[in-house]
């Protein structure tokens, strides 16, 4: 399908303004759809992927960075291919044409509709399935009879369907297989699933055109190339990120208790102007979180791989459209190829944490990776993840399409590690060792990640009440909130379903954000008393509550003009 392998190593800007969707001789009806999206000019990784996919027919390998607009860089291609396949046909057939793999159901969900946005004007002359969504076995069958042109779905999902529908699914006609995150898809508990796949579809025996799409493809593609490719054309858009991805990064060593005082304060005096995702990195975590936050009347989702797919999907809908502002997402490490740098030992594989009996996780649950969230204005990692591959993709769900954001990360340093047993987290002992890989990956990037400190005498103040409201979250009040949370969710799921079933458009706004009440409720904790507000929020001047300075003043070097940007949770405004 490709000629010679050839690198394009371009500096990356957002969107390239010199190109129109026109030049690349779309279907009109794919272009209307792209017009009615609001993409005026293509992403750079449009402009050069989408000509080489369509005008030389080449396999794409692309490195570009998150929110860069990957997904149109192949959904665009894709259905301009089939279409002229269906044009050149005198009676066109549905067939299954083009198979999309994405690591997630949240992100199986996300690239459907997105390519159902695209498909609008072609009415019905292509049509998509996402086959990761739960559909009852006569349901499926009716779909996988109608013979979507493109079927998007994870590894596994595929794979069941096609061991148990054989004589349905016939795949003579996939001119197409793109793999989203394909470096995840190719680590831990994914590979063997691709592997079987081959007994289906012999990927390079039938010349499918492929893409291979992820931020974080790393730089050996040996792999990608021989298992995949034929002669890939490699896009590596490396990031001129200073100038053009609007995203400011901080971190703060703090100690374990520190990080539950801080996110109090933070949010309890609106330090941060517009929506926020916190990432922890297991479901207790983020019940703990939750439950000491409503101590504070802040209420917050959770979003984890216990919750029944439905109100996940849900909660990102509902969180995109601005009904909640707050959205702890437990990130359990589902990256699992394990960093290596020369200097530093041995690392274990980080393994997934084991299910609590008789709680079920979904292995395919994941949102830190390749959704779409909207205007995110702060990414916190309440816990670092464990990789900075991890990191790359947490902090990439803000600043995406252009927008402005800030990144925020609590690093528990060794001396500190395990000296709070009560809020202590195994993978923190290894927070100084994840930084340093993560200065490095984004000084390579062309960021930068600096150091922020608190002043601390000023949030003092609210230690006794943090203290108060974190005795509060028993571990038995933990337990009890997950088990509510999942019976008031496998409600809302039923309801969501048949909600759905009935008015498929229709998105009935179910709260995820109830108070879940299992630990005792101290109502005198939610108010601030105007003595612990800084001089500059007090009544007199309460109505600028927010951006309130929480940064220790940094003494001006003598001679030295300060560097230091002005403080980021003070003057942070995500930009319209
Ligand atoms: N040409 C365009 N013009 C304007 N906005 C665009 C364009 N292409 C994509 N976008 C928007 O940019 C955002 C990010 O796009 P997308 O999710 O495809 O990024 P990505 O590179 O896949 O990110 P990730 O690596 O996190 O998966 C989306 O909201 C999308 O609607």
């Amino acid at each position: 399908m490709a000629n010679d392998t050839s690198t394009t190593a371009v500096a990356e800007s957002y969107v390239d303004g010199l190109t129109t969707f026109e030049s690349f001789d779309l279907d009109p009806r794919l272009i209307q759809a792209i017009k009615q999206q609001g993409f005026s000019n293509p992403t750079l990784i449009q402009a050069k992927a989408i000509p080489l996919a369509l005008q030389e027919k080449r396999d794409i390998i692309a490195k570009a960075s998150t929110g860069s607009g990957k997904t149109a860089a192949y959904c665009i291609p894709i259905i301009q291919s089939i279409l002229e396949d269906l044009a050149n046909q005198s009676e066109p057939e549905h067939e299954i044409r083009s198979i999309i793999l994405v690591p997630t159901r949240e992100l199986s969900s996300q690239v459907t509709q997105f390519l159902e946005k695209l498909l609008v004007y072609c009415n019905k002359a292509i049509s998509v399935a996402n086959l990761s969504a739960t559909y009852s076995p006569q349901v499926l069958g009716l779909i996988l009879a109608n013979k979507p042109e493109i079927v998007v779905s994870t590894p596994a999902k595929l794979i069941a369907i096609l061991e148990a529908n054989q004589s349905v699914v016939n795949l003579k006609h996939v001119r197409s297989m793109t793999i989203d995150e394909v470096d995840l898809i190719l680590s831990y508990g994914y590979m063997d699933d691709l592997d079987k796949l081959e007994n289906f579809l012999l990927v390079k025996k039938n010349n499918l055109q492929i893409f291979l799409m992820s931020a974080t493809v790393n730089d050996d593609l040996n792999e990608l190339k021989a298992k995949f490719c034929t002669k890939p054309a490699i896009l590596k858009l490396n990031d001129d990120t200073a100038r053009d991805k609007k995203l400011v990064q901080y971190y703060v060593r703090t100690s374990e208790f520190d990080k539950f005082l801080l996110t109090y304060v933070i949010f309890k005096l609106s330090l941060i102007k517009g929506k926020t995702l916190v990432f922890v990195n297991n479901i207790d975590r983020g019940y703990r979180l939750k439950l000491f936050m409503e101590q504070f009347g802040i209420r917050c989702c959770v979003l984890n791989s216990e919750l029944p797919i439905n109100s996940r999907l849900h909660i990102v809908e509902e969180f995109n459209k601005n009904v909640y502002n707050l959205l702890i997402a437990t990130d359990e490490t589902n990256d699992f190829t394990v960093e290596r740098d020369e200097d530093d030992e041995e690392m274990e594989e980080a393994k997934p944490e084991e299910p609590k009996k008789g709680a079920k996780k979904d292995r395919e649950y994941g949102v830190s990776r390749g959704v779409d969230f909207r205007n995110v204005a702060c990414v916190l990692n309440f816990d670092l993840p464990t990789t900075s591959r991890s990191y790359i993709h947490r902090v990439g769900r803000t600043a995406r399409a252009g927008k402005s954001g800030m990144a925020l990360s609590f690093v528990i340093p060794g001396k500190e590690f395990n000296k709070h047993k009560a809020s202590a987290l195994a993978s923190t002992k290894r927070d100084e060792k994840v930084l340093k890989r993560v200065v490095k990956s984004q000084l390579k990037l062309g960021f930068e990640i600096k150091p922020y400190s608190f002043d601390m005498k000023q949030v003092e103040g609210f230690r006794y009440r943090a203290e108060d409201g974190f005795r509060a979250v028993t571990a038995t009040a933990i337990r009890e909130a997950r088990i509510k949370e999942l019976k008031n969710e496998l409600l809302n799921s039923e309801k969501l379903k048949r909600h759905f079933e009935e008015n498929p458009q229709d998105l009935i706004s179910l709260r995820h954000d109830k108070e879940l009440h299992p630990s005792r409720v101290q109502t005198h904790l939610k108010r601030v008393p105007d003595y612990l507000l800084p001089a500059g929020a007090r009544k007199d001047t309460a109505h600028k509550i927010g951006f309130v300075p929480f940064q220790k003043k940094v003494a001006k070097r003598k001679g030295k003009k300060s560097t230091r940007k002005s403080d980021p949770l003070k003057t942070f405004k995500a930009r319209k």
